[in-house]
C-alpha cells in the first residue's frame, strides 16, 4: 500500500501540489486525470523520489521514501516515457536489465510473447515506431515485477487493439495485486480499467470511485465546468 501523506511540490512560486493526502491499495488502479500541464508528471516523478518532498510524506508498505530510499524504490517502476529508452539498445537488452536491478524472475520470452512483440524484440529502440517503444516500455514493467506500477500515459499513440491489450494487461496486474497509478486523457479506457479516479484540478486531488459513470462527463464537470445532463 502506498501511503501520502500532506505532500507539496512547487517549481519555485508555482505551486503543483497543495497538500495531497491519499492512499493507494494493493490490487488496484487508479486512474489520474487532468489536463495538459497540471501536474500528473510531477506527481509520479515525487511518488519515485525524483522530485523532493521531505520526510514522512510517503511510505510504500510501511517504508518511508526517506529514510529507506533503496528499500522503497525497490518496490516500485517508473520510467517516464519512451524518449528515456536507450536508442542503440534493443528491446530484450532493457529488459534483461529491468530483470537483473530488480531482482526478478520473470521470464522474459513469455513477457514479449504475451505483448505480441516476438518481431521486434531483437531490434534497436532507434527501429521502433511509437506505438512499438510503448510495448517495450510496459514490457519492462512486467519484467520489473514491482509492487507499485506508477505509469504515465501508456495508451499514447497506441492503436485500438494495443488498448485493449494493455487493459488487459493492467487487470492482470491489478488481480496480482500489484497498484497502479495510470495517468490518461482516455477517458473511456480510464473508466474501463480503474477502480478509482484521481483528477487533479487547482493543486488537489478530487478522488471518485468509479460505480460506471461516464468519465467524459465528469472531466467536462469537473474540468470545463460543463453542467450534467438528465
Ligand atoms: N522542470 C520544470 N521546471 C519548471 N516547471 C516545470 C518543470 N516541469 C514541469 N513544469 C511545469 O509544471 C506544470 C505541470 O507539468 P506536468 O508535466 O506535471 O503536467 P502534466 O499534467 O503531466 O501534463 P501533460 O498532460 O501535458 O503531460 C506545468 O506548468 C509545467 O510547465
Amino acid at each position: 500500500m502506498l501511503k501520502v501523506q500532506h505532500l507539496n511540490f512547487a517549481f519555485g512560486h508555482q505551486v503543483i501540489l497543495n497538500d495531497l493526502s491519499f492512499t493507494l491499495p494493493d490490487g488496484s488502479i487508479t486512474g489520474l486525470v487532468a489536463p495538459n500541464g497540471t501536474g500528473k508528471t510531477t506527481l509520479l516523478r515525487c511518488l519515485c523520489g525524483l522530485l523532493p518532498s521531505g520526510p514522512q510524506v510517503m511510505t510504500l508498505n510501511g517504508i518511508d521514501l526517506y529514510q529507506k530510499r533503496k528499500a522503497y524504490l525497490g518496490q516500485l517502476f517508473f520510467l517516464e516515457n519512451s524518449n528515456q529508452l536507450y536508442a542503440d539498445l534493443t528491446v530484450i537488452d532493457h529488459l534483461k536489465c529491468v530483470r537483473k536491478m530488480w531482482h526478478s524472475s520473470v521470464d522474459l520470452q513469455t513477457t514479449i510473447a504475451s505483448l505480441g512483440m516476438n518481431g521486434y524484440a531483437k531490434k534497436r529502440i532507434r527501429d521502433l515506431s511509437l506505438g512499438m517503444k510503448q510495448h517495450a516500455l510496459l514490457a519492462m514493467y512486467l519484467v520489473a515485477d514491482a509492487q507499485l506500477m506508477l505509469i504515465d500515459e501508456p495508451l499514447n499513440g497506441l492503436d485500438p487493439t494495443s488498448i485493449r491489450q494493455f487493459e488487459r494487461i493492467f487487470a492482470e496486474q491489478k488481480a496480482a495485486g500489484k497498484t497502479l497509478l495510470v495517468s490518461s486523457h482516455q477517458m473511456d479506457s480510464v473508466a474501463r480499467v480503474s477502480d478509482d479516479v484521481f483528477f487533479l484540478k487547482d493543486q488537489k486531488i478530487l478522488a471518485e470511485a468509479n460505480t460506471g459513470q461516464d468519465m467524459m462527463a465528469e472531466y467536462g464537470r469537473i474540468f470545463l465546468g460543463e453542467q450534467a445532463h438528465a
